[in-house]
């Protein structure tokens, strides 16, 4: 497993930059945070990683050049996306949201969920990501975490290698916040995991590196220390440079 490695990487919408030259290696195993200000790019970037905007530049993943796929492609190459708002079937159990996403519904194995069973990707992901006693609920049912948990159980049993996750904890509770930091570190024993956030309280507490954007570009990158300590990155947040008593 080598990870994501983004080169030069450009996003242009009708002359405005959107994404400027950006360079990005996240290993395998790396849970990284990126952070910026709105508009800084960061939904972009992942838009361009997994096909959904043209771009320039180069990105592989695992060895294998992304850009200039189609979406499907790249999501059948491991790569695999949560957006702000979670894409899961209201009307349709945990199970059968993981089923479809797996394929088993279309797949002769299906049989064996007439027989009750449940093939194993799909009980692994359960297990995963805390669903398993609620398996046989209504998506529509679940509480707002649980429902980001299942869209990231969905790319699970799609063997996703690389989780690009948009703001998971944006309206979450301080326990599903926990929860949803525990569950990157779990994800992250054989992946590569790529979270944009704003929650900065969630970013201390969870990321293992730090890839700050602003303008489109690259600001700062490094330990959660490194890049809180950056006078860049203060100056982009806090309009100014520190004083002594904001370091503080
Ligand atoms: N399809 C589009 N057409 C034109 N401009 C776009 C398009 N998508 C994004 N932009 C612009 O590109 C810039 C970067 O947007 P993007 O959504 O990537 O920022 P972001 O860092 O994710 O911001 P936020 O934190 O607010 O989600 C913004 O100025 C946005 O208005």
């Amino acid at each position: 497993m080598s990870g994501l490695t983004v080169r030069d990487l450009r996003v242009v919408f009708d002359g405005f930059v959107a994404v400027d030259g950006v360079d990005l290696e996240v290993p395998a195993g790396d849970v990284r945070f990126v952070i910026g200000p709105n508009g800084a790019g960061k939904t972009t970037l992942i838009d361009a990683i997994t096909g959904l905007v043209r771009a320039t530049g180069s990105v592989t993943f695992d060895d294998h050049a992304l850009l200039g796929r189609k979406v499907h492609r790249i999501a059948r190459l491991g790569v695999g996306r949560t957006f702000q708002t979670a894409a899961v079937f209201e009307e349709l159990t945990v199970l059968q949201n993981l089923d479809i996403a797996a394929g088993w519904s279309r797949h002769p194995l299906s049989l064996l969920r007439a027989r009750g069973q449940v093939p194993s990707s799909v009980a692994e992901a359960l297990t995963t990501v805390g669903l398993s006693a609620v398996r046989d609920e209504l998506a529509g049912t679940l509480a707002h975490g649980q429902k980001q948990w299942l869209e990231i159980g969905m790319l699970l049993v799609q063997d996703a290698k690389l989780l690009l996750l948009d703001e998971p904890v944006a309206g979450m509770s301080q326990s599903e916040r926990d929860a949803t930091g525990d569950l990157l570190g779990r994800l992250a024993a054989d992946r590569t995991v790529l979270v944009i956030e704003h929650d900065m309280d969630f970013l201390r507490r969870f990321a293992r590196t730090v890839t700050v954007m602003h303008a489109g570009k690259v600001l700062s990158e490094g330990t959660v220390a490194e890049v809180q300590a950056d006078p860049r990155v203060q100056e982009v947040y806090l309009g100014h440079a520190p004083s002594a008593s904001e370091v503080a």
